[in-house]
């Protein structure tokens, strides 16, 4: 087969592998606080503190409009939810150890999926 057709095949693994992880990050106990996007109205300084939000189902919706070029461009927005977690929430909080637990079960299954 062709480089070019080598690389679609890629994309669509790699797309494959975006929609298992994406649903195993959602059906996540600790996923709670990363479902939906923060409502910044609701609360004080996060539009101010966290210059690019990202959650779960913008995630979703941005793989069902094909916005994700490959799994790499994928893991980038999953681990913005991660780091704005860090950024906004104490490590010694609920939301901040949903946030570390949900980032270690990430970084375990797509290494496991890629590897
Ligand atoms: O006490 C609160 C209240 C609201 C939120 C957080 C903590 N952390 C989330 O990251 C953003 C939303």
């Amino acid at each position: 087969c062709t480089k070019k057709a080598k690389m679609a095949k890629d994309n669509t693994n790699g797309l494959a592998m975006c929609r298992v992880l994406l649903a195993e990050l959602e059906a996540h106990q600790d996923a709670w606080p990363f479902l939906t996007p923060v409502n910044h109205k609701a609360v004080p300084g996060y539009r101010k503190v966290i210059k690019k939000p990202m959650d779960f189902s913008t995630i979703r919706e941005k793989l069902a409009n094909n916005q994700y070029l490959n799994l790499e461009t994928f893991i980038i927005d999953v681990n913005l939810v991660f780091d704005n977690c860090e950024k906004f929430n104490e490590d010694d909080s609920e939301i901040g150890r949903a946030g570390h637990n949900m980032r270690r079960f990430f970084d375990e299954r797509w290494t496991e999926l890629l590897m």
